[in-house]
């Protein structure tokens, strides 16, 4: 495991290039304060820490050397604790902020070298925005609300009531179009919010806690209904969350986040069975693997199997595809009772689950050292 980050130049967080991503942040650092680009260049020449910074220069550290991209249709999760900095990046995207270093690509474009009506067009037609308490605004109707930033650009009546009729159908509130906001439950007005950000139709949603305030049941059924209507929607995410079920459950990939730094970046998979350090290590620790880890990682390669099992007979074992997961191998082996499963891959045996390797891939210990 490496070592945690002890200085604010070692802190730094990649991941491998993405190629034509929808989202890009290069090298982002965000010092809050004055000083900012003062405490930039002594971080760059003395590389001082975070305490120093805040002693010398004012500015507390909210973003440090972040670099990631998320690829179109991609749902991209920023998972961290209260005050670890995701806010302060996710406002940089659509630069509700300035960086102090770095830069923010958009489709491409840098949007941190744009112009005010550049930045006012790539806001209004890229990206929509779902926060944690959608303002809705109370003397208008559900769907007026929708419709408002259609209303802003200049939609006329009918087909703003067309497009907000349809991104109500879309959250499945289709029903509520003529009532006001709070005549709706909190989980119906983010929905809501959603169909608001829905309507402009942007490539580009910034969902910043949107379900964080609403009870565990209601919560589990927006993120469900948000998968679903993600797949059929095909919109890049950058979604933020504390809440690292969540963040499992939703994200393609998911980024942890601990003081600005990116300690991590990778599938769910990825963060569960190979955290990246100790802070990973300990936050995943009680998560369940039965849903998130395959039999790719907990199988021994069909070589290895043969070399310590020369006797087992294979024949008439189960097969099983190298992307099921631990919960269906279970279903195998207790449905037919056989100590091997055999990983198939275009016809081939490529590796073999043994019985031990399943329940070590359960526990989380490597497959090998059976
Ligand atoms: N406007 C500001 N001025 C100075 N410091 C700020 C400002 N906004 C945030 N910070 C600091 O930057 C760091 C990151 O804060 P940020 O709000 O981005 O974290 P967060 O992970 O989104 O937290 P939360 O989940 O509580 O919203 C914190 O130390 C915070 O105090």
């Amino acid at each position: 495991m490496e070592k945690q980050p002890e200085t604010l130049l070692t802190g730094r967080s990649s991941e491998s290039a993405n190629s034509n991503p929808v989202i890009e942040c290069r090298n982002l650092w965000k010092i809050y304060g004055d000083r900012g680009a003062e405490a930039m260049e002594a971080i760059k020449k003395e590389n001082i820490g975070k305490e120093e910074v805040l002693e010398r220069f004012g500015g507390g550290v909210g973003v440090v050397d972040a670099s990631f991209s998320v690829g179109e249709g991609e749902i991209f999760c920023i998972m961290g604790l209260s005050g670890s900095g995701k806010s302060t990046l996710v406002r940089h995207v659509n630069r509700l902020i300035d960086p102090t270093a770095g830069t923010v690509f958009i489709e491409g474009n840098d949007i941190t070298a744009m112009n005010r009506a550049e930045l006012r067009r790539t806001r209004a037609e890229k990206i929509g925005m779902v926060f944690q308490n959608m303002a809705l605004l109370p003397h208008k109707s559900v769907r007026q609300n929708v419709a408002f930033s259609l209303e802003l650009r200049g939609v006329d009546r009918k087909e703003r009531n067309r497009i907000a009729e349809r991104a109500l159908e879309i959250v499945k509130l289709e029903k509520w179009g003529a009532s006001y906001p709070d005549e709706l439950s909190g989980g119906m007005q983010q929905r809501v919010g959603l169909a608001r950000a829905l309507a402009a139709d942007p490539h580009i949603l910034l969902m910043d806690e949107p379900f964080s305030a609403l009870d565990p049941l209601i919560r589990r059924q927006l993120q469900d209904q948000f998968l679903e209507l993600s797949v059929k929607m095909k919109k890049t995410t950058l979604f933020i969350t504390h809440d690292l079920d969540e963040a499992i459950r939703i994200g393609h990939r998911i980024a942890i986040m601990k003081d600005g730094v990116l300690v991590q970046i990778g599938t769910p998979e990825d963060i569960v069975t190979k955290p990246a350090d100790k802070y990973v290590a300990d936050f995943v620790a009680g998560i369940s693997r039965l849903h998130l880890v395959y039999a790719h990682t907990v199988m021994w390669s069909i070589g290895y199997f043969q070399k310590k099992y020369p006797e087992a007979d294979l024949n008439g074992c189960p097969e099983s595809s190298a992307d099921e997961d631990l919960d269906s191998l279970i279903d195998v082996m207790v449905s037919t009772g056989a100590k091997f499963i055999r990983i198939m891959e275009s016809g081939n045996c490529v590796g073999v689950v043994t019985q031990g390797a399943l329940l070590r891939g359960i526990q989380g210990k490597e497959p090998d050292e059976e």
